[in-house]
């Protein structure tokens, strides 16, 4: 079957659901926290219950990868099981496993994450463009025809990106802003919001002298644990606010392993989101 575009999924389950993206981030000291060991079993039940409390609300789930990936094969079947069970349930599932390569390399990570087929075939996948954007060609042509999405990589939420993504190129215009332009040509003529999104941080601050208007989503992680707040959003992002998709990590699962309290925290940040994005 094919898949309508991610941009145009995303976009109804925005207005169906609101458009916070919680994290499935098992980092080790939340495991600790919720009284689980740092084990594939302790792995399993943080994401089995953050499925469980979140996939049938919010808008867009996100593992990030990296706390799977280091327990080897029997935590790439988790996330395996819990891509699986996200999505089943309704939320859109973006992979956050920023890949990145040469072309050819490229092009196998993508058939890993969006080949409709693949074990672990995700809504959509953030990649880094900093081999070049043009490496991210293949990985473009597969979720064009997957109907699936990307997540660029643009201008992060850390402190330490600036060095790479504000310099100036020869032309006059920043890393950053050379990757909203690619992205927003990839968008041109998208109806109701193309697929192919932008990564920039809540964290930056009043960003006006960059051009947000990629008609794509730009997923904005930073909220909670890195300090910004959704009331933050209007100020960072001006009028491309109605196509931000804020990311909570730790700022929602420290809130565990209690599913009605992890519900609870879930509903006060879409509800501050909403507040935020009805008064810009
Ligand atoms: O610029 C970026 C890109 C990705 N991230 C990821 O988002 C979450 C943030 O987690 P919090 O606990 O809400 O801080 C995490 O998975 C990062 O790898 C980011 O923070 N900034």
């Amino acid at each position: 079957m094919t898949l309508e575009p991610f941009g145009a999924r995303l976009r109804r389950a925005m207005d169906e659901r609101g458009p916070l993206c919680v994290g499935i981030d098992p980092h080790a000291s939340l495991l600790a926290e919720w009284g689980l060991d740092d084990t594939v079993a302790g792995l399993e039940r943080f994401s089995r219950t953050v499925v469980e409390a979140l996939a049938d609300r919010v808008a867009v789930l996100k593992p990030q990868s990296a706390f799977f990936e280091r327990f080897g094969s029997r935590g790439m079947a988790v996330l395996e099981r819990s891509v699986e069970e996200a999505r089943a349930a309704g939320a859109l599932v973006v992979m956050d496993a920023k890949r990145g390569d040469i072309g050819s390399t490229m092009a196998a990570y993508a058939e890993s994450f969006l080949r409709k087929d693949a074990p672990l075939f995700s809504d959509a996948l953030t990649v880094s463009p900093y081999l070049g954007y043009g490496s991210l060609s293949p990985a473009v042509a597969l979720a064009r025809e997957s109907g699936a999405g990307l997540f660029v990589l643009a201008l992060t939420s850390n402190p330490e990106g600036g060095e790479v993504q504000h310099a100036v190129r020869a032309d006059g215009r920043s890393v950053g802003a050379t990757m909203l332009a690619h992205l927003a040509a990839e968008n041109t003529g998208e109806e109701p919001l193309g697929s192919f999104g932008a990564v920039v941080g809540a964290t930056l601050g009043d960003l006006s002298t960059y051009d947000l208007d990629i008609n794509g989503p730009i997923l904005a992680p930073g909220i909670g644990a890195q300090g910004a707040t959704p009331a933050d959003l209007p100020h960072v992002f001006g009028a491309a606010v109605r196509n931000v998709v804020p990311n909570v990590s730790r700022g929602v699962l420290r809130h565990g392993p209690d599913v009605v309290a992890l519900r609870d925290a879930a509903d006060r940040f879409a509800q501050q989101v909403r507040a935020a994005v009805e008064a810009a």
